[in-house]
């Protein structure tokens, strides 16, 4: 633990507490709690992100950058590990530190934060060999952002907290935009007063935040979120294809559904691509299949059936199949054109 209170700077801040419609009264205090401590901190032109202590980040992905990145902006001293070390260099110009192996950052920094792809890496980066755990002490916090199942969450919670220091899930709803303009949702839960200690970082990288109870309370809300997102995506998709094929203008279909009762940013902000055949990635597909194969096992644990999720997934994994795994989730809609045109023949 460092010895002096390290205040992080908010030099370049993000927009920090949109609108708070919707929150619960709890989480609205907190975040007000935040702000009066980021006013009161604020020097001439910005505030200040209270933290005590260093922050290891590991995972520099689509989301792990832009997270890293604005908490090196708000001025926070940011050490960084990336299995593909190129990926740290954008975060090294911007004042990051680096440290080559997880158990190293970990052993440096006071709390560390991990964003990785999937359930097998998330364990492998905090338990494997040189793994976060090796680094991990009494003190020290650890939080995981990478969506993962519960028994993943538990098992790496358990090492975690077998070296003395305290563990935090922490996977967050928003994807690559919301997490380059600190807009992210996340979903906690395990140690509180790891939250607490934490909860001004993620109000850097986020617009809200949710304390859900044990490890494994986060995880199951993360995968019931996306499950609904991946059959949302879905029948969004096919709704663009029967649009067309009744000689009706797609682009049309989006403009309607963005002024009613079913509009969602996710189709205003990719249906217009979708139109052109265009995916470009913020969500990687792979990424989409994997949380609808977990949603389904988490379904099955308590026996309840989600055929809609389980058909969604069919599809996402046909996608894969036709080499789409790391294009956007929005291009899943390849799959039902794939699957016309075959029936066609
Ligand atoms: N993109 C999005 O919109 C969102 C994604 N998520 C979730 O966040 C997590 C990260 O997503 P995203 O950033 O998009 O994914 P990316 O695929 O862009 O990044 C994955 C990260 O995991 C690392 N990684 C993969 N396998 C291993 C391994 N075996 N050992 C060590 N590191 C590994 C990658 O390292 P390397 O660079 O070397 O490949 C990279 O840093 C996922 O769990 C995803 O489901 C959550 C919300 C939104
Ligand atoms: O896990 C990815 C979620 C993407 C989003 O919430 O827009």
């Amino acid at each position: 633990m460092a010895a002096a209170a390290f205040l992080c700077a908010r030099a370049a801040a993000p927009a920090l507490l949109p609108p708070s419609r919707g929150l619960p009264r709890r989480l609205l205090l907190a975040s007000r709690a935040t702000a009066a401590a980021l006013s009161s901190s604020s020097g001439e032109g910005g505030g200040g992100v209270e933290f005590q202590g260093k922050v290891g980040f590991l995972g520099l992905g689509i989301m792990g950058a832009p997270m890293a990145s604005n908490l090196i902006k708000a001025g926070c001293d940011v050490t960084v590990w990336n299995r593909t070390k190129s990926k740290c260099d954008p975060l090294l110009s911007l004042g990051a530190k680096y440290e080559p192996s997880p158990a190293e950052v970990a052993s440096s920094c006071d709390v560390t934060f991990a964003m990785l792809a999937d359930p097998e890496s998330a364990a492998e980066v905090a338990c494997g060999a040189n793994g976060a755990a090796e680094g991990l002490a009494p003190g020290k916090g650890y939080v995981d952002v990478s969506t993962v199942d519960g028994a993943t969450s538990k098992l790496i919670g358990e090492r975690i907290t077998s070296t003395g220091a305290s563990f935090l899930e922490a996977p967050v709803s928003g994807s690559k935009k919301p997490a380059e303009d600190g807009l992210l949702i996340f979903l906690t839960a395990g140690n509180e007063s790891l939250y607490k200690r934490v909860a001004p970082l993620l109000d850097v990288m986020g617009k809200s935040r949710f304390y859900l109870g044990d490890v494994g309370n986060g995880a199951a809300m993360k995968l019931v979120v996306n499950m609904v997102m991946g059959s949302m995506m879905v029948s969004f998709s096919e709704g663009l294809l029967l649009s067309e094929k009744v000689g009706l203008d797609p682009n049309t279909l989006v403009e309607v559904i963005s002024q009613g009762a079913i509009s969602a940013p996710m189709f205003s902000l990719k249906g217009p691509s979708m139109v052109k055949a265009a995916y470009p990635t913020a969500f990687p597909l792979k990424h989409q299949q994997k949380d609808l194969r977990l949603a389904l096992a988490l379904a099955e644990s308590v026996s309840q059936s989600i055929p809609t999720v389980a058909a969604a997934n069919e599809l996402y994994k046909a996608a894969k199949s036709l080499g789409l795994a790391d294009h956007d989730f929005s291009a899943v809609i390849e799959a039902l054109k794939a699957k016309a045109q075959s029936s066609q023949q």
